[in-house]
């Protein structure tokens, strides 16, 4: 079986990655993520491991018979484009990780650290704890939290802010949520419930799919009906939130702060420079901005590689992988 990895993130752990494979398995690292170079390796391979396959990745690779993200993530694979029968799966074990980030930026944005903190490097002296007219001076335990999915990450994420002694409410795709086990207050779908979500929370947390029902999913009349003290942490994918009215957002205050983890432009396979946005976030004070890190944790990819190793094996054994996200021509 030949088996070709081209998520960067595991090469970091390669050997563990390896030794989760197949024995006696050809396996072959692209040195980019970058689809030519992907496509120049996936003429014979049973599989892929990786979520950048788009149409000319797909179409060179005529044989494969799964393609395995390396995250829960797969709208970078083109599923139609590959041969018929072909497998996707996907992968999760970034819950913990992500669930701190999301607890750590609510807290230090919320309380107002990331702007005292850039304030005294500045040579200031803020004092918005002190000041009642300043947004940020809640505790998580006065919050009320709104969380815009509630799968892996938003599930665990409430775990975590529900020990702060936060307030929650949810909504998912079909809204079949048992909020009474989960200790939310309510739960419900996005079409009938997020609205309200929205307006009742002090902090918001997106971690749905991006799909063509999610695209634009938060834009500007969204934004406007949240609380001018709101606190937004995006952990899903850029697209979900519409860039242009985020920013105008944050900028005049309409919304208290953001946590923006996904952004709407990468750097280019091989590089470590890129615009995250052509709109200025970096000159807003009220953001924290990270690289796509929130999951990046040893934990995260040891995890993914054992499950993905053990999805392979099961194709070799002739079973069906699990967390199968689709399959090609069905
Ligand atoms: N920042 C990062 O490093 C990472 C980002 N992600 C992103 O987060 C997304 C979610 O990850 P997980 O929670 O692990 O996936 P998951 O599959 O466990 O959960 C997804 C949740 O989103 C909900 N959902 C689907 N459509 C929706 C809609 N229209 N409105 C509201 N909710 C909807 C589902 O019902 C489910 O509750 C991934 O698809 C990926 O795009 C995932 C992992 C790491
Ligand atoms: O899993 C995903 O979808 C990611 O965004 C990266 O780990």
């Amino acid at each position: 079986m030949k088996i070709v990895v081209a998520d960067q993130n595991l090469v970091g752990i390669r050997a563990e990655t390896e030794a989760a494979l197949p024995a006696g398995s050809e396996i072959v690292w692209s040195p980019t993520r970058d689809a030519a170079d992907i496509a120049a390796l996936v003429g014979d391979a049973d599989v892929l491991v990786g979520g950048h396959c788009p149409a000319e990745v797909a179409t060179a690779g005529s044989r494969l018979r799964l393609v395995h993200a390396a995250g829960a993530g797969t709208d970078g694979i083109d599923i139609d484009a590959l041969p018929a029968g072909c497998t996707v799966a996907n992968t999760f074990h970034h819950e913990n990780s992500i669930a701190e980030y999301v607890a750590a930026s609510a807290v230090l944005l919320r309380r107002g650290f990331l702007s005292q903190d850039a304030a005294l490097r500045r040579g200031g002296w803020p004092t918005p704890a002190y000041d009642p007219a300043a947004p940020w001076t809640g505790t998580l335990q006065e919050a009320t939290v709104g969380l815009v999915g509630f799968g892996h990450i938003g599930s665990r994420a409430w775990e975590r802010l529900r020990a702060f002694g936060a307030r929650g409410v949810a909504v998912s795709r079909r809204g079949a949520i048992d909020a009474a086990a989960a200790g939310l207050d309510w739960a419900g779908s996005t079409t009938d419930r997020l609205g309200e979500l929205l307006a009742c929370s002090d902090v918001v947390v997106v971690s749905a799919p991006l799909t063509p029902q999610t695209e634009g999913l938060i834009g500007a009349a969204e934004l406007t009906s949240m609380k001018d003290s709101a606190i937004l942490v995006n952990v899903g994918r850029g697209a979900l939130v519409e860039e242009r009215a985020l920013y105008e957002a944050l900028r005049d205050g309409t919304i208290g702060g953001a946590a923006i983890d996904v952004w709407y432009g990468y750097p280019a396979p091989g590089t470590a420079q890129a615009e995250p946005s052509s709109l200025p976030f970096r000159e807003l004070g009220n953001v924290l901005m990270t690289p796509h890190s929130s999951g990046l944790t040893r934990q995260t990819f040891l995890g993914r590689a054992a499950e993905i190793g053990a999805n392979v094996h099961r194709l070799a054994a002739g079973e069906q992988p699990t967390n199968v996200v689709g399959v090609s021509g069905r």
